[in-house]
């Protein structure tokens, strides 16, 4: 008998009325799963097992240690990380060979949507090699800086990595980033230059740029092209031969460390468990070293890629676990599980990820206040770099202010909410977190402490209160071909960022160091860069800690009236070129009403910029102005719901659209 092992069961069930000519089947031992006429592409991961193969397969105690290999792939975005993990895929007999393997690993709707991961995912190959089988662990990992804690904690269940650096484009800002990850990490690094069927290919040149910049001999280096599949099988056997296996002891309690997980609607939380020490089976009692509270373990699994149940999973790999947590905050990652009564000392975790960018988060409706807090909770269990404060605004409400490591971050999430959860938010302009050190004893007493941290630039405490304030700064990595570099500098220059360091990487390639302002690089830092290099230069940024700055607190005002969500943090010397982009940006944005609207830019009571939007005559509609409501971040032509109000509470609207028109457009 041919069995279809599918997704999750609550997946399955939620497929279903879409599939046509679907039939159930039972895998021995596993939920049951559908079988589906009509695959579809993105089912290209499925796979079929022949009832004696999965019996086989489940038993996971045919792994020793020496084994099991567990690795990252890791590298700069698109140089090809997902594509290689395809044929890893079909190379094990993990998936069919078929023209739909693209990115397999990218599940996620955004991930498709947009062609970037941005999720690490773990996929447990079996592998026969002279004579042996070998359980291959790997983890797909994002390449763009806004999710590089998503591959820091991947390399906590990884002994090696495999860095794939692009045959054409050779070694850029987040290859540089993901190697001393992987270095401090002390893995074992096995450099794989892709893409080598491009005509432009220079596998030499990047071979010596491997050499000099990471000190790794050059004949270590596997020459793939991993669309084509070509010498893809030499990754494998440098996968078993150079990637040392685990060191974990099954014969000590169990010790599980909590890498990732997910909440399934039917199941509750899925965690994705490293085993460190011990086995663990069904029906064994857990308890998490986190909140000490006990469960039974309903299910374990590998992913294949998909969630396979097993009899059991024993030290040096790496599954999946369900024990009945039902509630989001039960699954903390980087949590150590343990067997009930069998105490151990829990495993050091994850460093938590730095917020580098806060933006208010509401529902656009008030009503959707508690369904949106239940949405934010579970999507942050599966991202759990998101800190998230209470807040609330005048115009929009009770909503939250959410901290994200990045702009693409805060907009994949703002995607995954929609995507996954079907809610509609309205986000506000984002910021960076700056410090005040106060000087004024009577906010000392009302905050506790004498330096702070402000997430929300309304709450700006004014200059004759404090001592200094203080920006964030990032080490930032530029690589540009050399004839970009003067350009380059100029930028640099004009974002208040110091130059620390200078390297030709090879002839005609160069690594600039910067300390930035974080706030001067946090929106549109990297599409000058692009546009200025012609697409070749690369950045990436680490956090650099925070320096003393001269800040002013700018506040927009619409016919006298501050509006909350626009105010904005900037530095003297721009305050008055950002005032006045702000005021003309407004004046084209804001639709004309019956009266006429003052834009202006205040420090304090100096006006610093001003703009009108100048009244309609009188009209038919002298009762009733209609406004676009602005939800979308990223869509140019936002409008998607419109309200009809009376011109007595015009001022709320313009205040919000006013606020979306900014983040929007600018
Ligand atoms: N010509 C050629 N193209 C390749 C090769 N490998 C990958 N690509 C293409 O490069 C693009 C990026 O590939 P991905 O596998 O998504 O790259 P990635 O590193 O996973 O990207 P992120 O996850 O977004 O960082 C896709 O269009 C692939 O088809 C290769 O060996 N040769």
């Amino acid at each position: 008998m041919l069995t279809f092992v599918g997704r999750g069961w609550g997946c399955a069930r939620a497929l279903a009325p879409r599939a046509t000519g679907a039939s159930l089947l039972v895998v021995p031992g596993s939920r049951p799963a559908l079988t589906f006429g009509a695959a579809r592409e993105s089912w290209a991961t499925d796979r079929l097992y022949s009832a004696a193969d999965l019996k086989e397969k489940l038993d996971m105690s045919r792994f020793p240690v020496e084994n099991i290999r567990n690795f990252s792939i890791i590298a700069h975005v698109d140089h090809g990380k997902s594509t290689l993990a395809d044929r890893l895929l079909e190379l094990t007999g993990t998936i069919d060979k078929t023209k739909n393997n693209k990115q397999v690993l990218d599940k996620l709707q955004v991930e498709r949507e947009r062609g970037i991961t941005v999720k690490a995912q773990t996929a447990s190959l079996f592998h026969n090699y002279e004579g042996k089988q070998y359980l291959l662990n790997l983890i797909d990992t994002p390449g763009h800086v806004d999710f590089s804690y998503e591959v820091s904690r991947s390399l906590a269940a990884c002994q090696g990595v495999l860095l794939v650096v692009d045959a054409n484009e050779g070694i850029q800002a987040q290859t540089v980033a993901n190697f001393f990850l992987a270095f401090e990490a002390q893995l074992s690094v096995i450099p794989v230059i892709n893409k080598i069927d491009l005509k432009n290919a220079d596998p030499e040149r990047v071979e010596n740029q491997i050499e000099k910049v990471f000190d790794i001999p050059s004949d270590e280096c596997i020459k793939i092209s991993a669309k084509l599949g070509t010498n893809v099988e030499s990754v494998l056997q440098a996968v078993i031969e150079r990637i040392p296996p685990p060191k974990v002891h099954r014969k000590n309690p169990l010790r599980a460390l909590v890498f990732d997980s997910t909440f399934d609607h039917y199941r509750g939380v899925v965690a994705n468990v490293a085993l460190f020490d011990g086995v663990v089976s069904k029906g064994d009692k857990i308890v998490s070293a986190h909140t000490q509270k006990t469960y039974e373990v309903n299910e374990v699994g590998v992913l294949n890629p998909n969630e396979q149940p097993t009899h059991k999973l024993y030290a040096g790999q790496v599954g999946y676990l369900i024990a009945g947590m039902k509630d989001v905050t039960e699954a903390q990652i980087g949590d150590t599980l343990h067997l009930h009564k069998q105490p151990v000392e829990p495993l050091p975790g994850f460093k938590s990820a730095k917020p580098m960018v806060f933006a208010g988060i509401y529902p656009v409706d008030q009503s959707e206040y508690n369904n949106l807090k239940s949405a934010i909770e579970k999507l942050t269990l599966n991202d759990s770099s998101v800190t998230i404060h209470r807040d609330s605004s005048l115009a929009l409400g009770a909503g939250w202010r959410l901290g994200f490591l990045g702009l693409l971050h805060m907009e994949v999430f703002n995607q995954r909410l929609e995507q996954e959860y079907n809610a509609s938010v309205i986000l506000t302009t984002p910021t960076v977190p700056y410090k005040a050190v106060l000087s004024s004893s009577k906010l000392i007493k009302e905050y506790r402490e004498k330096e702070i941290t402000i997430i929300n630039p309304a709450q700006f405490p004014d200059k004759s209160k404090v001592t200094e304030y203080l920006e964030p700064v990032v080490l930032g990595t530029i690589i540009t071909p050399d004839e970009y570099t003067g350009k380059i500098m100029m930028l640099c220059q004009a974002r208040r960022a110091v130059q620390k360091n200078m390297m030709f990487i090879d002839q005609n390639r160069v690594m600039l160091k910067y300390l930035f302002p974080l706030n001067e690089i946090v929106v549109d830092f990297y599409d000058s860069l692009k546009s200025l290099s012609s697409g070749y230069a690369s950045f990436d940024y680490e956090d650099a800690g925070y320096q003393t700055a001269e800040l002013v607190k700018m506040d927009i005002l619409l016919n006298g009236n501050t509006v909350e969500e626009l105010v904005t943090v900037v530095h003297k010397d721009k305050a008055h070129s950002i005032g006045k982009a702000m005021c003309e940006r407004l004046k084209d944005c804001l639709p004309r009403q019956l009266f006429e609207i003052a834009i202006q830019a205040s420090i304090g009571s100096k006006i610093i910029a001003r703009e009108t939007v100048k009244a309609y005559r009188k009209n038919v509609l002298a009762k009733c102005v209609s406004l676009g409501i602005f939800t979308s971040i990223q869509n140019k032509a936002f409008i998607i719901l419109e309200k009809t109000v009376k011109s007595g509470s015009a001022r709320k609207i313009i205040e919000m659209s006013a606020l979306r028109i900014i983040w929007c457009g600018c």
